[in-house]
């Protein structure tokens, strides 16, 4: 038994016959940023899909805090405390971006219970108030009246990130988050990303291709290769990695 938010052992997981993931093993720990890395089909989605309960592993089990969450749902994960988001954001389109924050804290009242009996046609007052407090932190509260559908990409992003944070996850769980963004919103996403996991002591996951958000982020990366984690070690150490090198980073120590 461990008290690590994460713990992989032995992980088998794809699509068919033949596994894509194989013998996937990581511990991940309290406070850590954890990125993992890899050339194009490596199996970083396949990886964050079985963390986030999206994808039944065949083999190998999943434990998070210490409990076999490994054939549990994604929305169990979540109540669980793991939150996560996705390479293209999943928000409701037609609604507020303050409408969105509200749905996921009613969710999270829902999941632990205080959310109370009665049916409400308006929500409640602390809850507009927690919500408009989330989208201020993100630099969201000027887009609180707009339908989420006429956001940025980047702020799109941002507002995942703000119904994530809603449901006060201990364990961020985030896909390419600066996917798709031009290079001033990914830094500008890496400082915010940086800032909620010093403020509220969540441990992070996350899958990366760029390497400037990689090395600013990440206390630890794991490398995948066909399916495989060929390295394990702090950014210096994968940096200096010649094999890494050779599958990976190139010669600059950056992605080729
Ligand atoms: N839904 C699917 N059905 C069948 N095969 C899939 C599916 N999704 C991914 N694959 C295959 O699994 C392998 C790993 O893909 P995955 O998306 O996990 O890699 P990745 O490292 O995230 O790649 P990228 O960096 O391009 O996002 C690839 O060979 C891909 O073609």
């Amino acid at each position: 038994m461990t008290d690590a938010p994460l713990l992989v052992e032995g992980l088998f997981a794809g699509y068919g016959r033949a596994p894509i993931l194989k013998d996937v093993s990581l511990t991940v720990a309290a406070g850590e940023r954890h990125v993992v890395i890899g050339p194009n089909g490596a199996g970083k989605t396949t990886f964050f899909r079985a963390l986030c309960g999206e994808l039944i592993p065949s083999a190998g089990r999943i434990l998070f805090e210490g409990r076999d969450v490994t054939r549990l749902g994604g929305f169990r994960r979540v109540r669980a405390g793991m939150g996560r988001s996705f390479q293209v954001a999943r928000i409701f389109a037609d609604m507020t971006p303050a409408e969105n924050v509200v749905v996921a804290l009613e969710a999270g009242e829902v999941s632990n219970g205080t959310a109370g009996w009665r049916f409400a046609t308006a929500p409640k007052p602390a809850l507009r108030l927690e919500a408009e407090r989330i989208l201020t932190d993100l630099g969201l509260a000027a887009r609180g009246d707009e339908p989420a559908s006429i956001l940025s990409h980047g702020d799109k992003k941002r507002l995942e990130l703000a119904m994530m944070l809603a449901l006060k996850p201990r364990l961020l769980l985030l896909d390419e988050p600066t996917a798709g963004m031009a290079s001033a919103d990914r830094m500008s996403a890496v400082r915010l990303v940086d800032r909620i996991v010093r403020e509220t002591g969540a441990t992070l996951i996350l899958t990366e291709h760029d390497m400037d958000v990689v090395f600013h982020l990440g206390t630890r990366i794991s490398v995948l290769h066909y399916g495989e984690i060929v390295a394990t070690d702090t950014p210096e150490g994968v940096r200096n990695n010649s094999f890494v090198k050779e599958i990976y980073l190139g010669r600059g120590g950056h992605h080729a």
